[in-house]
């Protein structure tokens, strides 16, 4: 088992309700599924919980069978470096690096870029030609490849999307989303994808969605 997380709920302080109510799942190595909800609903958080980015009010969120409430940041980061991936809405690329240089970022950081891999999946991205430019030089959905590119590189286990096709138009999002699922299937990785698209999560194997903090 790749991913479970066993009754868990999430309050945030000072808040007075749950956002996260019992919630339990379970993913398996190279699974691929879609997350939706209503704008509220708890998508963030829960993928937040599952990247150790925050923690459970309470509850088992484990990764390979760890559980990860009770690891201080460092573990968690280091958990993070060797398992998961994360795409976000928001491009986060680095500015001052070149389309190489984010792509091979992560994984050097990672202890394991590898030139040819990087340059494969520029390939696959259609970012060949661009490789050299600057993130401010490229259009929305190509920025988006790169961070593609940038999670993948290092060979992530588990790929965590939130809304990663959000700021693109249609037609755009379309091809991001068939690219990035191509790859991330053709990796073996597994994938949680928070959409608001019932028309893209349709189109992924598995749905869960979340409503008054629980899925269903
Ligand atoms: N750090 C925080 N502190 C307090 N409340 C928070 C925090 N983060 C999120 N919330 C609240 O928790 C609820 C769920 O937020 P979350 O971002 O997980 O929803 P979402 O389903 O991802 O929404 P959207 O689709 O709009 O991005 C919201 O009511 C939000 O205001």
């Amino acid at each position: 088992m790749l991913l479970s997380l066993s009754d868990v709920t999430k309050t945030y302080p000072e808040a007075t309700a749950p956002v996260l109510r019992g919630v339990s799942m379970t993913l398996q190595a190279g699974e691929m599924l879609a997350l939706t909800g209503e704008s509220g609903s708890g998508k963030s958080t829960l993928l937040h919980l599952v990247g150790g980015l925050d923690s459970a009010t309470s509850g088992v969120v484990a990764i390979d069978g760890t559980d990860l409430t009770p690891l201080d940041d460092a573990g968690r980061a280091a958990l993070r470096r060797g398992t998961l991936g994360v795409i976000f809405q928001q491009f986060n690329l680095i500015p001052s690096l070149t389309v190489a240089g984010n792509i091979a970022f992560q994984a050097r950081l990672a202890g394991c870029h590898d030139p040819d891999r990087t340059e494969r999946l520029a390939s696959r991205l259609g970012l060949g030609p661009h490789l050299d430019k600057y993130p401010e030089q490229l259009s929305g959905g190509q920025q988006q490849r790169v961070a593609i590119a940038r999670t993948l590189a290092p060979q992530p286990r588990l790929v965590l999307a939130d809304e990663p096709t959000g700021n693109l138009d249609e037609a755009t999002a379309d091809t991001v989303f068939d690219l990035l699922c191509e790859l991330v299937s053709e990796t073996g990785a597994a994938l949680i994808l928070v959409t608001h698209s019932q028309r893209l999560a349709a189109r992924m194997p598995r749905q869960l969605h979340l409503a008054s903090g629980q899925l269903t």
